[in-house]
């Protein structure tokens, strides 16, 4: 099955991709490459022995979309490319709306047009807002989103649903991501946005590795166990697995108007003091941090709730926030050494 992977040179697409080849599938990947560089397609190729097909394109430049659905017959979609940060959405919210929304309905047009049944979105716990009760099921209510990122994923959820009960011949999934982190454990590809990381993951190991000054750690008076803020924090490769799951779980769908949603996350929480630690005691390196003030629109505490993803996609996170922690040290070392 032939599967276009859009946002396929960026963090979490540059893993999916070499999970899709391990599972059979044959990826090919789109990417404006606004936040990633072609020196991860050499990671895949070293990875995989193979070289998947590469076009370098915007998705919301719909006629170069069209061109390449009528080139290239796809099965299914993964659709990862969006802008992510979310304090930059705050500042600039029509470059997210714009870039996140148009790209979804570019895609959703073309799906339908050259039929491709089989879609996968990338959504994020981020549509939960700050929970009333913690671990959050797929059931648990989506609150009015704490910023114009967040608000991209809840409204590219709901057209989605709609256009899929609309008959369109498209079956859809949209995975609710927790914190993914970490990096291939064979070093060769990872995380590396482009500028200054808004995540805290790569801000911690480009700091450990002395690109940055010092962290700091965003408020310490939350109603938390030491103060800092609760995540959920899932390998990014236990993520991309979830991905194959997701477009098995979509071929065996008869109905044509499937569309269902799931967490994916670990089902575990860690304070970001807790991650701090667990990063210095596996690596064997102090960080330079410091606490300062909360970061506006921050959630307090999230986690998932598991079960749904655990029971019907049959996956089950197999890594731990210390491999994550490990791998993504090894990948920043050897990043930088190549420097
Ligand atoms: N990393 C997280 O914490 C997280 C959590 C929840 C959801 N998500 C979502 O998962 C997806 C992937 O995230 P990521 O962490 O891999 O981010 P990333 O920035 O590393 O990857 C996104 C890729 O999409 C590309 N891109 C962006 N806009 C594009 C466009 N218009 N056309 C073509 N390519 C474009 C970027 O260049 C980048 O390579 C995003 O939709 C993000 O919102 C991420
Ligand atoms: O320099 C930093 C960066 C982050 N943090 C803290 O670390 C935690 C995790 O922050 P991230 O920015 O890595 O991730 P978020 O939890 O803010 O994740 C949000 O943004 C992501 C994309 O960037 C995903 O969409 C995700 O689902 C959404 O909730 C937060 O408590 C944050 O305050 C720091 O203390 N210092």
């Amino acid at each position: 099955m032939k599967i276009l992977v859009t946002g396929g040179a960026g963090f979490i697409g540059s893993h999916t991709v070499v999970e899709l080849d391990k599972a059979g599938f044959e990826p090919v990947i789109i990417d404006n490459l606004y936040n990633s560089n072609p020196g991860v397609l050499e990671g895949i190729k070293q990875i995989t022995g193979k070289d998947f097909p590469f076009y370098e394109i915007d998705c919301n430049d719909s006629e170069k979309v069209r061109a390449l659905f009528e080139k290239e017959k796809f099965d299914g979609i993964i659709h990862f490319a969006a802008y992510k940060a979310v304090g930059e959405s705050v500042e600039k919210p029509l470059n997210y709306y714009e870039n996140n929304l148009i790209s979804l309905l570019v895609l959703l047009r073309a799906a339908q047009e050259f039929k491709v049944p089989n879609f996968v979105f990338s959504s994020s716990c981020t549509v939960y807002g700050q929970p009333d009760a913690i671990p959050v099921t797929e059931n648990t209510p989506r609150k009015p989103a704490n910023s114009p990122y967040g608000n991209t994923k809840a409204i590219g959820e709901d057209i989605i649903r709609d256009y899929v009960y609309a008959k369109s011949g498209v079956k859809a999934i949209s995975l609710r991501y927790f914190n993914p982190i970490g990096a291939h454990e064979s070093s060769l590809i990872g995380e590396l946005p482009n500028g200054v990381p808004s995540n805290l993951v790569p801000f911690i190991t480009q700091t450990a590795a002395g690109l940055r000054q010092s962290l700091t750690v965003f408020g310490s008076d939350y109603d938390t166990a030491d103060g800092t803020c609760v995540r959920d924090f899932i390998h990014v490769v236990d993520l991309a697995k979830a991905h194959v799951k997701a477009l098995e779980l979509l071929e065996e769908q008869s109905e044509p108007d499937y569309y269902d949603v799931f967490n994916v996350g670990t089902g575990e929480g860690y304070t970001v003091l807790e991650l701090i630690r667990t990063f210095e005691e596996v690596n064997g390196v102090k960080l330079n941090y410091s606490i300062g003030p909360r970061r506006p629109g921050d959630v307090e505490k999230i986690y998932a709730q598991s079960d749904k993803v655990n029971n019907v996609m049959k996956w089950h996170a197999e890594k731990t926030m210390a491999d994550a922690l490990k791998d993504a040290w090894n990948w920043q070392q050897k990043i930088t050494t190549q420097k």
